[in-house]
């Protein structure tokens, strides 16, 4: 089956679009009209750099508001079609995609309207060209398939057939039930396929601007597939998105991330294999690119938390850190992967490792969906860690659980002294994505992993808003909240800023009970949070007033979903104001992240920022003394 791609998906001049469109694979793409007339050369010309990169050109569109005009402008609407064949001849495109009329002038006659369109598709064809009828979802009178399909049918040329396009049927919340009993196959002449994220605004905006690539949002595009299948479909699969974010980013790695939706959509409506999904089993570790005096201080900072040295590589200049059972690596080897990052966007996590079931299986799946795998080189006796590329160039390990542990092998591993917060391992990491790259880590989590999305949340920094989404995966082994802003003064925008990029913003360590672990973290070790808080807590949950004199005297946060199901948590100040830490209780099967807290949290930071306040969790050592030293005895 040949996977397309429309041009308006991608950003740049014409020759870009085909280039990314080329070097992701597509075999095919949907020229736009748009993107044809803005060519400096000649639709011939335009056809020949296609057939030089090896793509054919499925379709040409879109041809808009033809069917069922008065006479007069019939006439005019034919002659314009006869231009249209012209290019098209030229460019080397056969099929012609006409959506359904808008203007206000167009009559509700379906009658005139199968005349029209068997007229067309009469002078189509005497040329060897085809015409396709689409319904769009905010067409004048046509805006749904059934009655696209009832026009096709009455018009009844062979060379006029149907164009499915999912965004325009699922987001009406309409599906393709009676599809296979009323269509026959050959009169299904295109399909084409977008997601979109569910929002309640008027058709045409939603399509214009929020599209994005199945899997990115929350439409039911593969079960759409699947009825378009069986319904003896065989033509191209075809991309057409309409994406603000899209058409200003890169175009090779928008159509790598097009064609990786594509190949898991196909896993999903179970028309190709894959090697099969990673069983997760938590985040084993979690590594930060520093140099020598950034490991000192950000090991500082961490033993308030609990955190000890615990290991030292066997061959590189790197350090194990541990509280309880969570991993902190801290990388400072030179000519690393590492050491690249933090050239790059200084101190800042650099890799995740996920424990999973089978690492190998786990990377070929990540290949086949177009992942780079990549490969640290190895001391004599180490352990070969395969590691797969996030959209931001993040490094996810891929360790497997069983065996000896990698710690065993690769370090030396120190005494360590008892945990002293009681934390059980990681419980969530926060990434801070730059606009634009919420729908690549999307998809990314999900095809490679398959994490599924949360609710969406809008949590309000005081200086803008921040779009958050989790994404969580072997029943809350892992879980990974993504946040988005478009402001550049938030916590998240200052970030994203700061690190020239996307990132580990922060991680959230799970602990059984979270006011022995602030008791034992110490006062000043984690955020204040404002009485007022309180106040509202004690209005909001049934909660008695020494629960709220516990949770008030620890800055603890809380929510609950229900009564039993709770979390509490605390937060330290940022590094640098960079990335922070988090540790977190849940309680009866509590599944969320307190974003209820998360803006009461952003301020007290911004304002622990503003204050030029040395980061309270790291104030507590500047004795003199260096990471290391404090973790001696
Ligand atoms: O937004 C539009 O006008 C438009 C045009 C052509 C299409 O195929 C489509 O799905 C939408
Ligand atoms: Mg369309």
């Amino acid at each position: 089956m040949k996977r397309a791609i429309a041009t308006v998906c991608l950003s740049g001049t014409l020759p870009d679009k085909l280039e990314a469109a080329a070097a992701a694979g597509f075999e095919a793409v949907e020229m736009f009209e748009n993107d044809l007339l803005t060519f400096d050369g000649t639709p011939r010309e335009a056809g020949r750099l296609c057939t030089d990169l090896g793509l054919e050109v499925a379709l040409f569109q879109p041809f808009r508001d033809f069917e069922a005009m008065e006479t007069a402008q019939r006439a005019r609407n034919l002659d314009r079609a006869e231009r249209k064949f012209d290019t098209m001849q030229a460019l080397g495109a056969e099929l012609l995609l006409v959506c359904s009329n808008t203007q206000a002038a167009t009559l509700d006659d379906p009658s005139r309207a199968a005349a029209d369109l068997r007229e067309m598709a009469e002078r189509a064809g005497v040329r060897g060209l085809r015409v396709g009828y689409e319904a769009l979802a905010w067409g004048r009178h046509i805006n749904r398939w059934r009655q696209a399909w009832d026009i096709v049918r009455q018009a009844d040329h062979p060379a006029l057939g149907l164009i499915l396009d999912s965004f325009h049927t699922l987001c009406l919340g309409d599906d393709l039930a009676a599809l296979s009993d009323s269509v026959p196959a050959e009169k299904l002449f295109f399909l084409q396929l977008a997601d979109a994220p569910r929002l309640s605004m008027d058709a045409l905006s939603w399509s214009r601007h929020f599209r994005s690539f199945p899997g990115q949002g929350e439409l039911p595009v593969a079960d759409f597939l699947r009825d378009v299948l069986a319904a003896g479909y065989t033509g191209p699969i075809s991309l057409e998105v309409f994406n603000d974010e899209f058409r200003a980013a890169p175009a090779r790695r928008i159509a790598r991330d097009g064609l990786r939706s594509l190949v898991w959509l196909a896993e999903q409506a179970g028309i190709a294999a894959l090697p099969a999904l990673p069983q997760l089993r938590g985040i084993e570790f979690i590594e930060f690119a520093v140099d020598e005096p950034t490991r000192a201080a950000l090991g500082a900072f961490l033993v308030p938390l609990g955190f000890v040295r615990a290991g030292v590589h066997r061959s590189k200049q790197v350090e194990l850190w541990r509280s309880g059972d969570a991993n902190i690596v801290l990388n400072a080897e030179p000519d690393s992967a590492a050491s690249e990052r933090f050239e790059q966007h200084g101190p800042s996590a650099c890799a995740m490792a996920l424990r999973v079931d089978d690492a190998a299986r786990a990377a070929l799946r990540a290949e086949a969906l177009l992942c780079s795998v990549w490969q640290e080189r190895v001391g004599e006796g180490e352990r070969a860690i395969p590691a797969v590329r996030a959209p931001d160039g993040t490094l996810v390990y891929l360790v497997e659980e069983g065996g000896r542990a990698i710690w065993e092998d690769d370090f030396h591993l120190e005494p360590q002294a008892a945990p002293s917060l009681g934390i059980t391992g990681i419980d969530h990491v926060a990434q801070a994505l730059a606009p634009g790259f919420l729908e690549s880590f999307s998809l990314f989590y999900r095809a490679v992993f398959g994490l599924e999305p949360e609710a969406l949340f809008e949590l309000p920094d005081p200086y803008g808003l921040v779009r958050s989404r989790a994404f969580t995966g072997g029943k809350g082994a892992v879980r990974l909240p993504l946040n988005v802003s478009e402001s550049g003064r938030t916590g998240t925008g200052r970030f994203v800023s700061a690190l020239a990029g996307a990132g580990v913003h922060h991680i959230a360590f799970a602990v059984a009970d979270a006011a022995a672990a602030v008791d034992a973290a110490g006062p000043d070790a984690l955020l204040d949070i404002p009485p007022n808080y309180y106040e509202d807590i004690a209005s909001r949950f049934p909660l008695d007033d020494d629960a709220i004199a516990a949770l008030r005297a620890r800055h603890l946060l809380f929510d609950s979903a229900e009564q039993g199901v709770e979390f509490r948590h605390a937060y330290t100040d940022a590094f640098r104001d960079r990335f922070f830490f988090e540790i977190c209780e849940r309680r009866g099967g509590y599944a969320g992240f307190g974003a209820a807290n998360a803006g009461v949290r952003m301020a007290a930071q911004r304002r622990g920022a503003l204050s030029g306040a040395t980061p309270r969790a790291h104030a507590r050592h500047t004795d003199g003394r260096t990471a290391t030293e404090v973790n001696t005895p």
